[in-house]
């Protein structure tokens, strides 16, 4: 649900710190130009790129474009109204020197700029997006402090929200010191997506998964994202984050999250908020007996990677979440690079029914499975009669593509969505610090003391001692 002060006609200047970066190509540019086609921005609005380079407006118009087709799916007919409101502010933010950027958003609020828009004698919502290195983000926040950029505004933090507890807890003081919680969005862009979405409204609004969602009727939750992608034009980035840092502690808790909570108050952002980011303070710290990490043969030959690093781009690991719900009932999360399939499943398997008519019953044939993947997708699995004679049994799937849901437009990618909730104030799909304070809290076992490195073949599903930590069920995902 939006704050107060949100809503189409709110005259709305965003700045894209790092705007020629690489993040802002693949993700948040084409994004915005998602919102525009769709018509989901507000009526008037500006869109500022920071850099500490120079660059005049027409030459970020055209990397804008550039962009779009490489990364989107090119300009249409929206393009020429789209790239009026676009302006670049050169020679970077710091807190001695703001570069080009107070001017040119004077210039907006003045009613002196040229594009598209009068913001002359409104107020102006400022939305600042933080699309840099993430050891960056402390030095941008005291300065949107020291330049009087902070007031109303709202502002976004790309992930990682610091590397370590220590680094989030310094992160955190900085934050804070200058802008309130309500005015901060931390991305996690799994939240974004339809189907995470769908974790809480297929649970809740409907009576026959509300029910089974606990531990009389879910024997395993699976959270297995593996992907076929190595990590080719990210090697230092990679390097010096992992699996764990990269998609553990951030995506793959978060949709645990998700999956754990206990019933929100409502759907209004704050409850949302408390009850998926309140029982990650109920997961147990990890045990690393149970976590099996990898790295694919052949890393250390990328460019960019040292011959000697460990860095882990596997992970697998079985989670327990310490509340009524769902004490003994294992969590296990899966993900890594260059494995045989990509795939994001979330999968509660249910418990087979005991001492009932029919035996022999498969561990894994009953389940309710949320693709994260694309446009996104439930699936049922259930145990059947094989057509026929006799009383044979099989496992069928049932499945629910969303993109067969009719819709005003279709869904929106995890980027638009959440561009457009910061657009509208509405926080519920973003983290918050009380949730990842107990993430590193959960995660400092691991992080502290990691397991030996295990190899695994491009192209396999990683370690084989990965497998039983999904017994007696197995990984639903299979690629060997
Ligand atoms: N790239 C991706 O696929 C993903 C990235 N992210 C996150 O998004 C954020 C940005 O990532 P990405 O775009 O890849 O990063 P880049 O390395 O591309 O940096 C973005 C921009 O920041 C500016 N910049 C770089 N270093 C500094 C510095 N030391 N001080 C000030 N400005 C600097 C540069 O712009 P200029 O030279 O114009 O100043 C650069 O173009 C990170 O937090 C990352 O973790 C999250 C998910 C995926
Ligand atoms: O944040 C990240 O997510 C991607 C996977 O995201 P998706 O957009 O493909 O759903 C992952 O590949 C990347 O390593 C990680 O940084």
């Amino acid at each position: 649900m939006p704050d107060s002060t949100s809503g189409a006609d709110t005259p709305t200047v965003f700045v894209l710190f790092g705007a020629t970066g690489d993040l802002a190509k693949r993700m948040v540019l084409p994004a915005f130009y998602e919102l525009a086609q769709r018509e989901l921005l507000p009526t008037r609005w500006k869109l500022i790129g920071n850099g500490r380079g120079e660059r005049t407006d027409d030459e970020f118009r055209q990397h804008v474009a550039d962009a779009l087709t490489e990364f989107g799916d090119g300009t249409d007919d929206h393009w020429d109204a789209f790239a009026k409101n676009l302006r670049f502010a050169g020679g970077g933010f710091t807190v001695d020197d703001p570069g080009q950027l107070p001017d040119v958003i004077d210039e907006i609020r003045n009613g002196d700029d040229d594009g598209a828009g009068d913001f002359s004698g409104d107020d102006v919502q400022l939305v600042h997006y933080i699309a840099l290195p993430p050891a960056t983000f402390t030095d941008y926040t005291k300065a949107l402090g020291e330049h009087g950029l902070d007031e109303g505004a709202r502002v976004v933090y790309e992930k990682p929200f610091g590397t370590s507890q220590k680094s989030f807890e310094e992160l955190d003081v900085a934050v804070h010191e200058v802008f309130d919680e309500k005015q901060v969005y931390r991305i996690d862009h799994f939240l974004g997506k339809e189907s995470t979405q769908n974790l809480h409204i297929i649970r809740f609004a409907n009576g026959m998964f509300a029910g089974l969602w606990n531990r009389e009727h879910v024997e395993q939750v699976q959270i297995d994202i593996p992907e076929t992608l190595d990590i080719d034009d990210r090697a230092e980035f990679y390097d010096a984050t992992g699996a764990v840092l990269d998609m553990l502690v951030t995506h793959l808790f978060q949709v645990a999250a998700e999956v754990a909570m206990e019933p929100p108050l409502s759907l209004r952002a704050d409850d949302l908020q408390t009850a998926r980011e309140s029982v990650i303070a109920a997961f147990r710290p990890i045990d690393t007996d149970e976590v099996v990490l990898g790295q694919y043969d052949g890393y250390r030959d990328t460019e960019g990677i040292a011959d000697d690093s460990d860095t882990d781009t596997y992970v697998a690991a079985r989670m327990w979440v310490d509340t009524d719900r769902w004490r003994d009932v294992p969590f296990v999360l899966r993900t890594g690079k260059m494995l045989g399939v990509s795939a994001q499943r979330v999968t509660l398997v249910f418990r087979r029914p005991e001492d009932g008519p029919v035996t022999h019953l498969p561990a894994d044939g009953a389940a309710l499975t949320f693709d994260l993947s694309g446009d996104g997708e439930i699936d049922i699995t259930l145990t059947v009669k094989t057509p026929g004679p006799g009383e044979e049994l099989s496992v069928a799937h049932m499945e629910l593509p969303l993109s067969s849901i009719e819709t005003n437009g279709g869904g929106l990618s995890p980027y638009s969505r959440l561009l457009f909730d910061v657009l509208d104030g509405d926080r519920s799909l973003f983290t918050r610090p009380d949730g990842l304070a107990h993430v590193w809290e959960v995660a400092a076992p691991l992080l502290d003391n990691p397991p030996a490195i295990q190899s695994y073949a491009p192209g396999s599903m990683g370690p084989h001692a990965a497998d039983a930590l999904a017994d007696p069920v197995g990984w639903f995902v299979s690629g060997r």
